[in-house]
C-alpha cells in the first residue's frame, strides 16, 4: 500500500482471514469519486459484491459512515445492503434495524433549508442537498460563492441555537444536529455484535473523517486516509481506484494491512 509519511510499510494484522477487524467506510471520495454534484456519483461494477466478500471476511462486521442519509447509500448500492451510520451518525442502522433517526422533520432546520434553498436558487452553482434531518450547501460548481455560502450558512445557525453545529467538508458545508460525529457512529458500533471486541479500521477522505480516524486511533485501531489533505491517520491512499483495487484484494483474501 501506498503510505504517507510518516509510518511503517506493514501496521500489524490481525491475521490473513481478517479475523478481529472491523471495518468502517466512508462513501463519497472513498468508496467512490467525487462528482460535480451529489447526484452524479457513479458506483464502479462490483463494488457492493466485493463489500459483501469483505463483510463475510470480518465475520459481519462492515459498516458504511457517511454524511448521506442512508437510503440514499442504500440507492447507490441496490441490491446490497449494510449496516449504515447516515447523516454524520445521525442515522444509524445496524443488522437491519434503524436505531436512530427515524422522524424529526425540525421546524427550524425547516426554515433553515428554506431559506438557504432560497439562496442557492438565487446563485446559479451553489446547490442545497436537503436530506431532512440535515442541509448542505453546495459549491463545487462555483468556488467563487464560498464566503457568501460561509456567510449565509452562519447567519442561519444563528436562528438554530445550541443544539446545531455546521461540519464542513469538500466544497460544502452541512447544518446537522450537534451530537452527531462519525467517532459517535463508531463508538456506538463497537457496542454493538458482531463489531464488539473487534480492531477498527476507518477509512475515510475528509474532515468529518477526521472525527473517525480518532475514534479508532483511541481504540488501537487503524486509520487510512483517501487522497491529500493534512490529517491524523497514519496511512493513506492517493485515491478512490486505488483504495477499491485493495478492497478487491482483501475481498480475495489478501490480509488486511497497510
Ligand atoms: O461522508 P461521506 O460519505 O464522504 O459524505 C460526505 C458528503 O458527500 C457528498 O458531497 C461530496 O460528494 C459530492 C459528490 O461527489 C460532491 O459533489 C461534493 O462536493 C462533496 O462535498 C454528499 O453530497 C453530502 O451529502 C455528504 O455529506
Amino acid at each position: 500500500m501506498t503510505l504517507s509519511e510518516p509510518g511503517p510499510s506493514r501496521a500489524p494484522a490481525g491475521g490473513p482471514d481478517a479475523d478481529g477487524f472491523a471495518l468502517f467506510l466512508d462513501f463519497d471520495g472513498t468508496l467512490v469519486d467525487l462528482a460535480p454534484r451529489p447526484q452524479d456519483v457513479v458506483v464502479a461494477a462490483g463494488l457492493g459484491q466485493t463489500l459483501e466478500r469483505l463483510r463475510d471476511r470480518c465475520g459481519g462486521a462492515l459498516a458504511l459512515v457517511s454524511g448521506r442519509p442512508i437510503a440514499v447509500l442504500d440507492e447507490f448500492l441496490a441490491p446490497h445492503v449494510f449496516d449504515a451510520a447516515g447523516l454524520h451518525g445521525v442515522e444509524t442502522r445496524h443488522a437491519g434495524r434503524l436505531l436512530a433517526g427515524a422522524g424529526a422533520d425540525d421546524p427550524g432546520l425547516r426554515d433553515v433549508a428554506e431559506r438557504l434553498s432560497a439562496f442557492a436558487k438565487r446563485h446559479p452553482g451553489l446547490l442545497l442537498e436537503d436530506k431532512g434531518r440535515s442541509v448542505a450547501l453546495h459549491w463545487r460548481l462555483a468556488p467563487e460563492l464560498e464566503d457568501e455560502a460561509v456567510a449565509q450558512a452562519g447567519a442561519a445557525m444563528e436562528r438554530l441555537g445550541p443544539g446545531w453545529r455546521i461540519q464542513t467538508g469538500k466544497s460544502v458545508l452541512e447544518i446537522l444536529p450537534a451530537f452527531a460525529s462519525k467517532a459517535g457512529a463508531v463508538r456506538a458500533f463497537l457496542d454493538m455484535d458482531p463489531f464488539r471486541g473487534r480492531r477498527p479500521v476507518f477509512v475515510g477522505d475528509d474532515v468529518t473523517d477526521e472525527h473517525g480516524f480518532q475514534a479508532v486511533l483511541e481504540l488501537g485501531g487503524l486509520a487510512i486516509r483517501i487522497g491529500d489533505g493534512p490529517t491524523i491517520a497514519p496511512f493513506r491512499l492517493p485515491s478512490p481506484t486505488a483504495f477499491r483495487e485493495r478492497l478487491t484484494r482483501w475481498a480475495e483474501g489478501a490480509p488486511i494491512e497497510v
